[in-house]
């Protein structure tokens, strides 16, 4: 297991920002933690980096105690914090080659090419790092995160703040790494997680509330079937087929049924209409819309 997050709890002061988080990620995935301003990301992600001791709980990175093996936490762990900081008057060489001396890294001019390369640095290489623009500076994060060649990386919000085709870049090469790299990336936004991930862990007011696959998410797990019949039916009626969770009443004889199953519930309907005399005019089964869920796990 690359990360095993154990009833985790923080506060500050009297605020709790974590609670009882618990979670693990297992090599050569990457995952997407998702969660509204203040739900406790950043919180989380100092603590498995080790810059933030937790209340209680407990964190083990690549099998080390963050607690008790820091120095072999650091060293097999890649963290891109919020605020990327950087040292604006160094040359991006220069800069990767002072955090080379830091990490001690072996072959360390070598290892600089090669990051330089993978990040898309090359044409920037020799340029003061206050004359880059955003989406390069976050590259020059990137590779600093990366010099020492961690098996796992973790990057808070990795993409605020840049505009379209910065976003585009960045993501295309979070993804380049991840072929490679187990990730834990933060992020408030959805589609993020959908353009870069596989598994998504959704954190509001520092709780959990999912933690799954993005592809059982968006499926049947959450159906919705919009059906219309040819007459009026009363909403009870509609909710007593079975596995309904919610009916809602849309215009006309329309209406929107949702299911907590897997299994397809178009049948159900169908019968129920059937039993029940009507005509179905149209049936309809949505795809769930991720953000909508999204809001949903976190309105509270
Ligand atoms: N140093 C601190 N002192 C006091 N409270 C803090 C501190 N850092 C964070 N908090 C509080 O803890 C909660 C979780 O904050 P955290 O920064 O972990 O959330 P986040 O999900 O990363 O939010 P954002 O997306 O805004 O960065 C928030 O309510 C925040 O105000």
């Amino acid at each position: 297991m690359s990360i095993e997050v154990r009833k985790v709890t923080k506060h500050y002061g009297t605020q709790k920002a974590l609670n009882q988080v618990s979670f693990t990620i297992k090599s050569g995935e990457i995952v997407g933690f998702l969660g509204p301003n203040g739900a406790g990301k950043s919180t989380m992600m100092r603590i498995i980096t080790t810059y933030l001791n937790a209340d209680d709980g407990e964190v083990l990175v690549n099998d080390h105690d963050v607690k008790t093996a820091a120095k072999q936490v650091q060293s097999s762990i890649g963290y891109l914090p919020e605020h990327n900081p950087l040292y604006p008057d160094m040359y991006v060489r220069e800069y990767l080659k002072f955090t080379a001396d830091v990490y001690k890294v072996k072959n360390a001019k070598e290892r600089i090419d090669e990051v330089i390369k993978e990040t898309g640095l090359t044409t920037h290489a020799g340029k003061k790092i206050k004359e880059l623009s955003k989406g390069y500076k976050q590259r020059v994060g990137l590779a600093h995160a990366l010099l020492h060649k961690p098996k796992v990386l973790i990057l808070d919000e990795p993409t605020t703040g840049l505009d379209p085709n910065q976003l585009v870049e960045i993501r295309e090469l979070i993804r380049k790494v991840g072929k490679t790299t187990t990730i834990l990336l933060s992020t408030h936004i959805m589609q993020e997680v959908e353009a870069m991930c596989d598994r998504v862990i959704i954190i509001n007011k520092g709780n959990i509330v999912a933690d799954d696959f993005l592809k059982n998410l968006k499926g049947d797990s959450n159906q919705e079937i919009e059906v219309e019949f040819d007459y009026r039916v009363e909403v009870e009626l509609l909710s007593e087929i079975k596995k309904v969770r919610e009916v809602k009443e849309l215009s006309g004889f329309k209406y929107l049924l949702s299911f907590y199953t897997n299994e397809d519930m178009r049948s159900a309907v169908f019968d129920f209409a059937h039993d029940n005399g009507l005509k179905i005019l149209s049936l309809n089964k949505l795809n769930r819309d991720l953000e909508t869920l999204f809001h949903e796990l976190t309105k509270n």
